[in-house]
């Protein structure tokens, strides 16, 4: 079964508190999803292998750690994925970025599916799929599906606040992927909004409501 790991950096749940703010603006909530988005990459490449290698200092040789696993491919959901590419950018500057486009229908709350452009070699990479909110959990299941169909193998998925409907069905749908939040909420409401969450991610981070 794929594992929830909750990231629980202090400087992690200080800045989710402010984001969840209603009166928090678009200029600092999109400040704030970068800078968690970064110190969430920090704690999802934990585990990345590392290889020595033989380099010069200006002192002779030596012997330092070089990351030696797959090269990474960054993922968002369109839109409010998107808020997040800088931040995992910072980390890992050569990653290759692929955008899934999918919106919650909002009668039925299903994802619909309208884009989908990757790097050419993503079945070789590391793929880290990144939104701001995973709440039925239909999006990011969708959304690691079509990644599948593609043939690729290596996926985690990074969501700043989750609902546990949602992650336990992603978890039901996809066992082989593990899943990074920062808080699990309450519940969803009538709307399949996040209880307490944050609001609607995409139109707090472009200012569409
Ligand atoms: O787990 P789910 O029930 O699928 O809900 C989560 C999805 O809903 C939001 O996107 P939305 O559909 O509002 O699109 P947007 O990013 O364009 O605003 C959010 O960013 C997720 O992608
Ligand atoms: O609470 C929610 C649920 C879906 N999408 C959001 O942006 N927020
Ligand atoms: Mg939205």
């Amino acid at each position: 079964m794929g594992q929830t790991i909750i990231c629980n950096h202090p400087l992690i749940q200080h800045k989710l508190g402010i984001l969840r703010r209603k009166d928090t603006g678009a200029k600092e909530f999109r400040e704030l999803v970068t800078e968690i988005a970064m110190l969430m990459g920090y704690e999802l490449t934990k585990d990345f292998p590392l290889e020595e290698v033989e380099i010069e200092t200006p002192m002779g040789k030596a012997h330092v750690k070089s990351i030696s696993g797959k090269k990474v491919a960054i993922v968002p959901i369109l839109r409010a994925g998107l808020g997040m590419v800088d931040g995992f950018l910072n980390l890992i500057p050569a990653a290759k970025v692929g955008h899934i486009g999918l919106y919650r229908d909002p009668k039925t709350f299903k994802p619909v599916s309208y884009y989908c452009k990757m790097p050419e070699d993503i079945t070789n990479r590391q793929v880290i799929v990144i939104d701001p909110m995973i709440a039925t959990g239909g999006s990011a299941i969708d959304a690691v599906t079509e990644l599948k169909n593609m043939g690729v193998t290596n996926i985690k998925v990074a969501n700043i606040i989750g609902a546990p409907e949602g992650i336990e069905e992603f978890h039901r749908v996809h066992p082989d992927v593990d899943i990074y939040v920062c808080s699990v909420d309450e519940k969803l409401n009538d709307n399949k909004y996040i209880i307490p969450g944050l609001g609607d991610a995409g139109d707090r981070l472009f200012g569409t409501k």
